[in-house]
């Protein structure tokens, strides 16, 4: 929730088209739903700044100058699976998620290509028009069965295979191109994949083609490829209008070289009077309609609760399920990174805020090693730990950019703020440890960040032949039970407690009578102590610097401990330097998690 004059208000999507209302409903639990439809592009433009989500479907072009207008926009939707109208780059680089629902229409795509296939072959276009107007045209309207008949593929994913099962169930042969389809898939729906498209035009009695919009399939059936093509061939596109070149299949029905057309999708849409596209619609041979392959109840039932339910998750700082310029996340994946996600977040803003006290200023050059442990090491895709540090990392010394932090945007964040985060991986079995995954987090600090130079290196600090303090390291370790993210390392210290709330590090000295002189300091500044635990020195990092790290200035010393406090309430800085002065303890941060 954003906080405006006092108020909260609630985050706001725009929905300048027509989208089901299931998925709406479920927006309007928590978030302010606007449908305007019939928005110019410049009105568009005039409003998108005070929206967080924009939900479209295939008529609204998403455009840079839309992007860079809508300051506040974290994730544009697309009800549907193309995403040709979306301008993906400039959405990447603004850090807005693109999500789709790759799956939702895929169904009804797949059966009206089936509908235009047998509605060319029995000519049901021209028929019904004909019997509209009166007339009894019996003999003028014989077509052709298409069992037995050759159906070619271009383009063989998910409508492709769905429209092959389903015509292969109509007993025609299929064969299919796609330099990547899947082989055993393709075998499973009895599709021969042939390796040139000359063969695939050669024996194609049906030619449908169900490949992207993309710069290589633009114009890939053209008159050239037509041309090979059997005189008694017909063509159906119910993928992207210019798939299929306009000029060269109105040209090659027209000289009765191509037998006829079913298509759904145009070059421009809609098609204007006296193109190309409307003069191929006014054609007897062609069966058109309006781009309805998406356009059944159960589909856009499907696509509108698929981008809703995705849009909520991002506004609450969660992972889509489908976004387009980001990394797949697979819902089992989802459910086991999840926590991990949270924890992270909540490492990299401890460390900014307990380590990085000094470093106030908004440029952390640290260097970072991130090592998942465990069950964890076995993740392939790790890039939204990566963001969700980073994104803890930078949110407590900056006001601006953090909410726009995410899979899509954090490494080039992490870039320009000088933050470096090299990723390992441990298999070690964590077992005797009571959980199966962690993650370490061990920074390194650039001896020319200014925090560093202003305090002086230690190493640098000592004379020859002198030996150099022994320091402090910076690093957390933090793992996940039961879902709940918790912290069991914060420098040399080994502790147990959830990152959560205002919480009051102390490091003293490990002596008797330190915990009622915290307590009695904070009870007369009337803070409340919800939880307190007491972290001794580490074992492994006794000797040595424990792997840790060469960087820093707190001087170390072996008889000291951690006390974390979880308090009620923010702890003034008047109190937290007063603790400071208290006998025995050495420093006290205070962090909100
Ligand atoms: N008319 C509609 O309402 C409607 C509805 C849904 C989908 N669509 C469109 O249908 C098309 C297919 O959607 P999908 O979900 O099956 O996509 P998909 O990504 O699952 O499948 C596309 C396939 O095309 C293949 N391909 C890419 N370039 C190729 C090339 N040069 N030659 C041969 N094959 C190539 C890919 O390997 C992939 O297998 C898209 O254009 C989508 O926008 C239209
Ligand atoms: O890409 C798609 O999902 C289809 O082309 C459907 O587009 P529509 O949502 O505008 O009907």
């Amino acid at each position: 929730m954003a906080e405006t004059n006092g108020h909260t208000s609630r985050p706001k999507v725009l929905i300048p088209e027509k989208v089901s209302p299931d998925g709406l409903r479920l927006l309007q639990e928590t978030l302010d739903v606007d449908e305007k439809k019939g928005l110019t592009p410049d009105q568009l433009v005039e409003i998108i700044g005070d929206y967080e989500a924009l939900i479209v479907r295939s008529e609204t072009k998403v455009n840079a100058a839309l992007l860079t207008a809508g300051k506040k926009l974290r994730v544009v939707a697309r009800a549907g699976v193309g995403v040709d109208n979306i301008d993906l780059e400039t959405a990447t680089k603004l850090g807005v998620i693109v999500v789709n629902s790759p799956q939702g229409n895929i169904n009804a795509a797949a059966e009206h290509t089936i509908a235009l296939l047998m509605a060319v072959a029995r000519n049901i276009g021209s028929a019904s028009v004909s019997i509209k107007g009166g007339k009894w045209e019996r003999s003028k309207l014989v077509g052709v069965e298409v069992k037995g008949k050759t159906l070619s593929i271009l383009g063989l994913g998910k409508v492709g295979l769905t429209v092959a099962r389903a015509a292969g169930g109509l007993g025609m042969n299929l064969m299919a191109f796609d330099p990547y389809a899947n082989p055993s898939l393709a075998a499973s729906a009895n599709v021969e994949l042939v390796s040139s498209m000359d063969e695939l035009l050669e024996q194609a009695d049906f030619l449908t083609v169900h490949t992207p919009m993309i710069a290589s399939t633009k114009g890939v059936i053209g008159a050239s490829e037509l041309s090979k093509m059997k005189k008694t061939a017909r063509i159906l596109n119910v993928a992207r209008g210019g798939i299929v070149d306009e000029q060269a299949l109105l040209s090659a029905i027209e000289a009765g070289t191509i037998a006829g057309a079913g298509l759904d999708v145009f070059t421009s849409e809609p098609p204007q009077p006296g193109d190309t596209a409307s003069k191929l619609i006014e054609h007897p041979a062609v069966v058109a309609t309006p781009h309805l392959g998406a356009s059944t109840v159960e589909a856009q039932e499907n696509v509108s609760i698929d981008v809703c339910t995705q849009v909520i998750s991002i506004l609450s700082g969660q992972l889509p399920r489908s976004a387009v310029n980001a990394p797949i996340i697979l819902p089992e994946e989802y459910r086991t990174l999840q926590p991990f996600v949270i924890l992270l977040e909540k490492m990299g803003s401890l460390y900014t805020q307990h380590f990085g006290q000094s470093n106030s200023t908004q440029r952390l050059r640290t260097t970072f090693e991130l090592t998942y442990e465990g069950t964890l090491a076995s993740t392939s895709n790790t890039k939204p730990l990566f963001a969700s540090l980073v994104k803890g990392l930078v949110a407590p010394v900056t006001s601006t950019d953090t909410m726009n932090i995410n899979i899509v945007n954090a490494e080039l964040i992490a870039k320009e703020r000088g933050i470096l985060i090299s990723e390992y991986k441990s298999r070690d079995k964590l077992e005797q440890e009571g959980y199966s995954a962690s993650v370490t987090l061990k920074a390194r600090l650039d001896p020319r960040s200014p925090s560093t130079s202003r305090r002086g290196n230690p190493m640098e600090g000592a004379q020859p032949g002198q030996r150099a303090k022994k320091i402090e390291d910076q690093i957390i370790t933090g793992f996940v039970v039961n879902n709940q993210p918790y912290i069991s390392r914060l420098g040399r210290f080994s502790c147990q407690f959830v990152p959560t709330g205002t919480l009051l590090i102390c490091r003293n000295y490990d002596e008797p009578g330190k915990i009622g002189v915290v307590g009695g300091r904070l009870g007369k500044a009337g803070v409340n102590i919800r939880f307190m635990s007491v972290a001794p020195i580490e074992q492994s990092s006794n000797n040595g610097n424990g792997g840790g790290l060469e960087v820093d200035w707190q001087e170390v010393r072996e008889n000291e401990a951690l006390m974390i406090l979880g308090v009620d309430r923010p702890v003034d800085e008047e109190v937290r330097k007063g603790l400071i002065e208290e006998e025995g303890v050495v420093e006290a941060s205070v962090v909100l998690l």
